[in-house]
């Protein structure tokens, strides 16, 4: 195993939020991530490089090893799996809910709900969890859609605002899980790369405690 840590970061929102934390954690990427068409960064640090992927490319590309460290939203893992993956930091960036929602004043009656959502495994469980039977039907996105078309009759979506809902008719109802953005790390570089991982953890630890304090002083 190589010496050098490959960070795997998620483009779109999460990259935004993610990037002052990495430099208080003493590590700023060599050029600007937006202005090149380039995947793979060179950092400050010669030993350290960031690619920049798809938020559901990440925890895949730590789990085989091809990236020593990700940073990931928790509906991404979730629906991904934990399989090869510890989770040693909640990055407490880019909070949001996962959950279901429906047409507003609707009743949920079907015995067989039809769900809509790019988050097949995790509706798939939560369903089976509640006893209810559904029908999952995989979208790419604007699931907000799928019930106005009466293609399905619940959605299973991140919340924030609830503007898009509310833009589309819709009310959230449960809640399956609140979201932030996580810190993922290789079960095997946790062990190879310890010496290397440990104080970079530590010191992203004290970062997001150190803005935890700032929040509540
Ligand atoms: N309002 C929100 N809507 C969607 N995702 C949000 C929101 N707030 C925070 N997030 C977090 O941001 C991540 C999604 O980021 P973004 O919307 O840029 O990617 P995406 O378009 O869903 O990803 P991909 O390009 O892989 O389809 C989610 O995984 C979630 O953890
Ligand atoms: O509650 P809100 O504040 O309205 O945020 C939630 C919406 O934002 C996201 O969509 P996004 O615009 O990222 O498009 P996407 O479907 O490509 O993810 C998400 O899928 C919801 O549709």
């Amino acid at each position: 195993m190589s010496k050098q840590l490959i960070l795997a970061l998620s483009k779109g929102r999460i990259l935004d939020e993610t990037l002052p934390l990495l430099a208080e954690a003493g590590i700023t990427p060599a050029e600007d991530l937006g202005a090149s068409r380039k995947l793979l960064f060179d950092t400050n640090l010669p030993d350290v490089k960031l690619v920049v992927i798809r938020a559901t490319d990440v925890p895949t590309y730590v789990q085989l090893g091809a990236a020593d460290v990700g940073v990931a939203g928790k509906d991404v893992l979730l629906e991904h799996g934990a399989e090869g993956l510890f989770e040693p930091l909640d990055l407490e960036i880019a909070g949001c809910k996962l959950m279901t929602a429906g047409v507003t004043g609707a009743e949920p009656a079907r015995a067989r709900r039809r769900v809509a959502t790019k988050f097949v495994n995790v509706a798939k469980r939560y369903y089976a969890e509640q006893g209810i039977q559904a029908e999952v039907i995989k979208l790419y996105g604007a699931m907000e859609l799928a019930p106005l078309m009466n293609l399905a009759d619940e959605i299973v979506d991140i919340v924030d605002t609830g503007n898009t809902l509310r833009a589309n008719g819709m009310e959230p109802r449960e809640l399956i899980a609140p979201i932030t953005t996580r810190l993922v790390v290789n079960k095997a570089s946790m062990t190879m790369k310890h010496e290397r991982l440990k104080p970079l953890i530590g010191r992203l630890r004290e970062a997001v405690a150190r803005r935890r304090s700032e929040a509540t002083a």
